[in-house]
């Protein structure tokens, strides 16, 4: 078991991790989401010993990543593909680590196999592809057929085949009874993978609980409604008195009507009385990408805008349009459905706000059960948007990071840990 308790890092006055808090238990995978520079390599490097918390400690089965009696036979990491030796072959890199940390040199064609790499295994690894590296990575962790196991964005660069394939690996793994520790940004994967999740914004736990009760605590459901796509009119008619009726009406790329705050019968009775034909009326269960987003939507630091591409384009022709946007791209919160658990408890009812309100909560994120409690104390990462940077019309433009870019991660080699800062 991985157990963190108040971990906390600080860069200069840059604090990537705040007071970090969770267990990570074996048989299980473990999905480790968070936006981009929320802090979740940080706390990799510091479970594998490669970076030294400010404050606070994690642990793996008791000890220290650096105090662990042969560590690499229980802990294997994947955090940087990259981070081998590209005159190396395939075979000689993992032999070095094998022989590193004693393990017989008939492991490494045995893990070559179970990436498979075994046909590329004497060829020197600059040539690989980004997935073929990332597949190395993969067998180094797996070398020392530890009990303990933290992937940093495993699947990044793989085919479908591959990602199919690093699935069923970690459900393997944690079925053997192994600590399984993944972070990803891809959320359909982590749907499928992971069993439960601990999610981080700006180095804060937001929460700690099973896939399931994460999507059905972060969305609502909804009603997907859609009415003849030859007769435009009969869609602005139902919307028009689904919303007099208290509805709220989103509308989806497909043409279709997003409803939420109206049971389904009730759609249906205001569909009949108002004389429109319906081709769907369905009920919708959020995505854990709906749910990841209502919840993290708060703790983004880097989110894009509109390329206006100013002085690049050509004027437009008399009487032309410009572009209509499609629905849902480019809306902040779009991914927001109103918050659960409103409404007398009716199916697909929503708050009267709208889509785009959120309980306060760390970071507007709803305070559900199993998610970290709502900001006790100030919350030191709080990072005002640069005035100048923000536009009248939507989100910040992605504002300069607080400190310089990171330098590259270091070697994800837990036969050397050390502070490489
Ligand atoms: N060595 C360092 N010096 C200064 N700041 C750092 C250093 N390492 C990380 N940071 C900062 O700490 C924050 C967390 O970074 P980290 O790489 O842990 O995020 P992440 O969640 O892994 O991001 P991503 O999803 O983009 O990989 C970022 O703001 C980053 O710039």
């Amino acid at each position: 078991m991985i157990e963190a308790v108040g971990l906390t890092k600080r860069y200069g006055d840059k604090t990537a991790v705040y007071n970090l808090s969770f267990q990570v238990r074996p048989g299980a995978v473990t999905g480790f989401l968070g936006p981009n520079g929320s802090g979740k390599s940080t706390t990799m490097r510091m479970i594998l010993g490669l970076d030294n918390p400010t404050a606070g400690q994690v642990t793996i089965g008791g000890y220290p990543y650096r105090r662990l009696p042969n560590a690499p036979r229980q802990v294997g990491a994947l955090l940087d593909a990259k981070a081998v030796h590209g005159g190396r072959s395939a075979r000689s890199h993992l032999l070095s680590l094998a022989q590193l940390s004693g393990i017989p040199a008939r492991r490494v064609d045995e893990v070559l196999g179970v990436v498979g790499l075994h046909d590329v295994a004497r060829r020197r690894s600059r040539g690989f592809s980004l997935g073929m590296g990332q597949r190395l990575g993969i067998a180094a962790a797996l070398l020392g057929d530890p009990q303990v196991l933290l992937f940093d964005e495993p699947v990044n660069g793989l085919d479908p085949e591959g990602i199919l394939w690093v699935r069923n690996l970690m459900k393997a793994l944690a079925a053997e009874g192994r600590t399984v520790f993944v972070s990803s940004h891809l959320m359909s994967e982590m749907a499928l993978t992971a069993d439960h999740l601990i999610v981080i914004g700006r180095g804060q736990l937001l929460a700690d609980m099973s896939v399931t009760d994460f999507i059905s605590a972060n969305s609502a459901d909804f009603a997907r409604v859609r009415t003849p796509d030859t007769e435009p009119q009969q869609r602005e008619k139902l919307s028009a008195a689904i919303t007099e009726a208290g509805g709220h009406v989103l509308p989806e790329q497909d043409g279709a009507l997003r409803v939420t705050g109206l049971a389904l019968p009730r759609i249906s009775d205001i569909a009949h009385d108002s004389g429109v034909r319906l081709w769907e009326l369905s009920p919708h269960q959020a995505s854990l990408e709906e749910a990841y987003m209502r919840m993290t939507q708060g703790a983004v630091d880097y989110r894009s805008t509109t390329d206006r591409k100013a002085g690049l384009q050509q004027p437009l022709p008399p009487g032309a349009q410009p572009p209509v946007p499609v629905p849902g791209q480019g809306q902040p919160g779009w991914y927001a459905p109103p918050p659960p658990q409103q409404g007398g408890g009716q199916p697909f009812a929503a708050s009267q706000g709208g889509p785009a309100q959120v309980p306060a909560g760390p970071y507007g994120a709803p305070d559900v059960p199993g998610t970290a409690p709502g900001a006790p104390t100030p919350n030191p990462y709080a990072q005002p948007d640069p005035p100048a940077l923000r536009t009248s019309s939507g989100p910040a433009v992605p504002a300069a990071p607080a400190v310089p870019p990171t330098a590259p991660a270091p070697a994800a080699d837990p036969t050397k840990p050390e502070d490489a800062r």
